[in-house]
């Protein structure tokens, strides 16, 4: 099929790279003329494992072309709509502009039978909203909206072999042409719900306030272990062997960020409230204030694990990205902890594998370095706060010769607390004794 892809970003490359990888015959679009230009060369513009690998050969063949020209997107039978939704800075809803804007962009350039497939996360509502602008003033082209679920990290395998699909359709002839996009998928058995706007509005939604509750409600048992001496680790395990309630997403820490759980769990708030229905989903600012808490308890150990100032003092920050695999610093709980720190006078040295030239946009102010060693030595204080496989793996007593003093904080839970204290190390993790 010919499909377009409107918004270039971390979902919007790796969809369109996926969709060329699967036979389809595919273009994207995006405002960003550099982000274009480096797609267009076979140059993901982001860390991503595997993008390479499928946007080369994408590009290689043909069947993968980009543009910051709306006109180059008119032959499209399907266009997918995958522009940004951040948080609006006064209120915390969904800012829409972008959403807008590529839809009147591109409506005078749909032809006839076009379906347009919205691909953003957006307050519930909007697809209605949108579907009657399109039959005003393009109706001869029709709307669906699907909920996007990838994870970065696993983009690219999540896209191509999602764990379901979910279609939210005007009519039967949408769900049919969105079965064509994914036939590999569908043949492949994945499940898919095919449903109405709303729906599929809101299990995006849900599914995210979902996930966000799972990772504060094990931070909160953190909160409450760290008081009585209890291991939160633990505590997951156990819980976890229950299927009902499953070990995925209950590892306590400094929390979750990146680009979407904390400002969906905040737009869907906010939305909720504009619905007169406040209140159903109140405790999702619970669960964002919990999140946050958690940073702070990172800073307010540090300065406890330095004697209680780190004014001048030396902080060795292993991560700033808002997970592993990723180089995405939004909202990343990572770079919170190394910027407050800074804000406190540490001597902040901050290293991460993927992220530092978007951490260096966001915060200069920050000293970044690319080995972890640059960043251990003569550390005062080492404080681990993404889990990048290469900082799970490190070496208790081969990291003690590198820092002037041993002391961890293990914002992640992720090293083995025996295995450095047997190497000398103050370790302190969150919520485990
Ligand atoms: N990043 C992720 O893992 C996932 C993101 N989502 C949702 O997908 C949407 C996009 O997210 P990201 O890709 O992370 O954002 P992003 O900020 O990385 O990408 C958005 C892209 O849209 C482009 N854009 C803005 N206005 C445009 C316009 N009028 N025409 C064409 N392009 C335009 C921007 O230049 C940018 O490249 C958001 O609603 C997000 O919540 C959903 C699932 C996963
Ligand atoms: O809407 C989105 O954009 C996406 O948001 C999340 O994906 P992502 O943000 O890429 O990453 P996650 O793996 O969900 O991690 C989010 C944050 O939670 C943290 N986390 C995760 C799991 C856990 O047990 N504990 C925890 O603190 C991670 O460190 C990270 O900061 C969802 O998992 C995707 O399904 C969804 O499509």
């Amino acid at each position: 099929m010919r499909i377009s892809v409107i918004g270039c970003g971390y979902l919007g490359a790796v969809h369109a790279s996926a969709m060329a990888e699967l036979g389809h015959d595919v273009i994207g679009i995006d405002v960003d003329e550099h982000k274009i230009g480096e797609l267009a060369s076979g140059r993901p513009p982001f860390f991503e494992p595997g993008l390479p690998e499928i946007l080369t050969s994408a590009t290689a063949s043909g069947r993968l072309r980009f543009s910051t020209d709306m006109a180059d997107a008119a032959d499209a039978d399907v266009h997918f709509v995958a522009v940004g939704t951040p948080q609006s800075p006064d209120t915390n809803a969904a800012d829409l502009r972008f959403v807008d804007a590529a839809f009147e962009a591109l409506i005078p350039h749909l032809a006839e039978g076009a379906l347009v497939v919205g691909k953003s996360t957006v307050p519930v509502g909007t697809a209605a909203r949108l579907a009657a602008r399109i039959a005003d003033a393009a109706p001869h082209a029709t709307l669906a909206w699907n909920p996007e679920f990838l994870r970065e990290g696993f983009a690219v395998k999540d896209t191509i072999e999602p764990d379901r699909l979910v279609y939210g359709v005007g009519d039967d002839h949408a769900a049919s042409v969105l079965d064509r996009v994914y036939h590999a998928a569908i043949e492949a058995g994945t499940p898919r719900i095919v449903t109405d706007y709303a729906t599929a509005e809101l299990v995006k939604v849900a599914a995210n306030a979902f996930l966000a509750t799972k990772i504060s409600f094990i931070n909160a048992m953190a909160e409450i272990a760290e008081v009585t001496g209890a291991d939160v680790t633990q505590l997951a395990d156990a819980i976890g062997h229950d299927a009902r309630i499953g070990r995925r997403f209950l590892n306590a820490g400094v929390g979750f960020g990146g680009g979407c759980l904390p400002k969906d769990i905040r737009a869907f708030a906010a939305r909720a409230e504009e619905l007169g229905r406040g209140e159903s989903v109140g405790f999702l600012r619970e669960i964002d204030a919990i999140n946050l808490r958690r940073r702070q308890r990172v800073v307010d150990l540090a300065i406890e694990a330095l004697g209680g100032s780190v004014n001048e003092r030396k902080v060795a920050v292993l991560g700033v990205s808002f997970k592993p695999d990723s180089d995405d610093v939004r909202d990343s709980p990572a770079l919170d902890v190394a910027v407050q720190l800074k804000g406190l006078g540490a001597h902040v040295v901050a290293t991460d594998p993927q992220g530092i030239e978007n951490a260096r946009v966001r915060h200069p102010q920050l000293e970044y370095v690319t080995s972890t060693e640059d960043a251990l030595r003569e550390a005062e204080l080492v404080v681990l706060v993404t889990e990048w496989s290469e900082y799970r793996s490190l070496d208790p007593v081969a990291t003690a010769q590198l820092v002037s003093s041993t002391s961890i904080i293990d914002g992640r839970n992720v090293l083995d607390p025996a295995a450095w204290r047997a190497a000398g190390w103050a370790y302190q993790g969150l919520g485990r004794p």
